[in-house]
């Protein structure tokens, strides 16, 4: 018959049905919407930035934990209209359950603590460093995942537990080249609010939604922000009077305003005290207008932020005094921050401080000759008994495309199992950054 070749490719002579199969429709090799992939140089970068995560809150002496990244729905079902629950990601599984990508970590902290109950020795000093979830329309073409540090206080109802997690994150910032001229943390705290609604009579079961309508200050413009607190039910008269207390930036001003007998003045003062102590005084700012778009924090609040005005914020935190009682268990007092993988890297780019994480391995092991590759496989598994990396050449390869790999992977040290080295018990070894060459007896390689 005349039919093409490629028809001929696919019948065989025979005509019969050959097994080569058509070309696969292509899949999307891009990630989902808004996610990730982290290849090599980006895992590098993260990895560097989470073990500076890492050795910080173990400096504090905090112990890592970590939760399951799906969890029930019901752990981030809050009633504040906060963003996050607008955009949970959630679902229902097979077996009909409601359950969510979490959005954040501390629900999942608290409930597990619940969960240990009195097992557990007060106070807890924990962290944890996990991949966070949002159902984002991608309208707006933002992440849907993000990795956050955690670290949380559970047990001191003193505010040196606030003063602490500031501390770590200072800690944190310098390590990484950051300083108070790139980076402040404005702080308040919702006891603020707390004693303006209550001389305004504001029932209690409003503080978070008002909190949230808060929040929102610097991203709606005012005139819906005061709409949405008319709706939260506050008068005109509570509203402006809010709005005035929330324009305090000076601790001096706000005690003028509030008095010296409240708890927001005296946590605050306290705060500010420690902070001459743990010698981060530069770094901090009182700010009224600072109160986290979390519903359940009830105490000190802040956040990391670009002095430069640039970026979303960086990292946020505070006290959550009753958020364990919201599951049922016993409240005890907390406090914690979240800091996210993202606006920390856009920061470390607009200073130039991305550090270099190129590969690196300290041999790379060859065989020049095809009955070699068995002598070369001894060879590379006795160094990686000295606890050696090595790259093992795993074919036979030429010298100019070992040497171009040796090159991209960054190794220090060319290790050549050649016959006539072999049979004296031998290999040749060529230091890549000096290219001083030397043979040596392969059990004395180290
Ligand atoms: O910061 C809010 C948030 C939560 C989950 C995922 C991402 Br991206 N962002």
């Amino acid at each position: 018959s005349s039919s093409s070749s490629s028809e001929n490719a696919r019948f065989g002579r025979s005509g019969s049905l050959s097994s080569i199969p058509p070309p696969a429709q292509k899949i999307d090799v891009n990630p989902p919407k808004g996610t990730r992939d982290f290849p090599p140089e980006e895992m590098r970068l993260r990895n560097w930035l989470f073990h500076n995560f890492r050795e910080v809150s173990q400096m504090f002496a905090f112990e890592e934990v970590d939760f399951p990244v799906l969890e029930s729905e019901a752990l981030f079902i809050r009633k504040a209209g906060e963003e996050i629950r607008d955009q949970l990601y959630c679902f229902e599984d097979r077996g009909n359950r409601r359950v969510a990508l979490r959005p954040e970590l501390t629900p999942s902290l608290a409930r597990l603590v619940i969960q240990k109950g009195k097992s557990l020795s007060l106070p807890l000093k924990w962290f944890a460093v996990g991949q966070c979830w949002r159902y984002e329309r991608m309208t707006r073409g933002r992440r849907r995942e993000h990795y956050q540090w955690n670290m949380d206080i559970i047990g001191v109802p003193d505010v040196t537990a606030e003063a602490e997690l500031i501390s770590s994150i200072v800690t944190f910032f310098k390590r990484i080249g950051i300083t108070a001229v790139d980076v402040g943390f404005k702080v308040s705290s919702r006891k603020v609010l707390q004693e303006v609604l209550r001389y305004y009579s504001i029932p209690n079961n409003l503080f978070g939604k008002v909190c949230i309508i808060i929040d929102k200050m610097e991203k709606i413009p005012i005139d819906e922000v005061k709409k949405e607190l008319r709706s939260a039910e506050l008068s005109d008269e509570a509203i402006e009077e809010l709005l005035q207390v929330l324009s305090i930036k000076s601790l001096t001003k706000l005690e003028e305003k509030l008095g010296a007998a409240g708890e927001a003045v005296a946590d605050l003062k306290q705060l500010f005290s420690l902070a001459e102590k743990f010698g981060y005084s530069e770094w901090i700012q009182f700010d009224a207008s600072v109160v986290r778009g979390l519903a359940y924090y009830t105490g000190i609040v802040f956040e990391g932020f670009d002095r430069e005005g640039k970026l979303r914020a960086i990292c946020g935190g505070g006290r959550y005094d009753q958020l364990l009682s919201t599951f049922g268990g016993e409240d005890i007092p907390a406090c914690g921050f979240g800091f996210g993988d993202a606006v920390i890297v856009e920061l470390l780019k607009e200073k130039g401080l991305i550090p270099e994480v190129g590969p690196q391995v300290e041999n790379i092991v060859c065989y020049l000759d095809p009955d070699l590759q068995g002598a070369a496989v001894s060879v590379a598994t006795i160094l990686r008994g000295k606890g050696q990396s090595v790259d093992l050449v795993l074919e036979n390869k030429s010298l100019k495309w070992v040497f171009k790999r040796a090159a991209r992977i960054n190794a220090c040290r060319l290790i050549l199992v050649g016959s006539s080295e072999w049979q004296k018990g031998e290999v040749r070894v060529k230091n890549l950054s000096t290219g001083e060459q030397y043979e040596i007896k392969v059990d004395k390689l180290e």
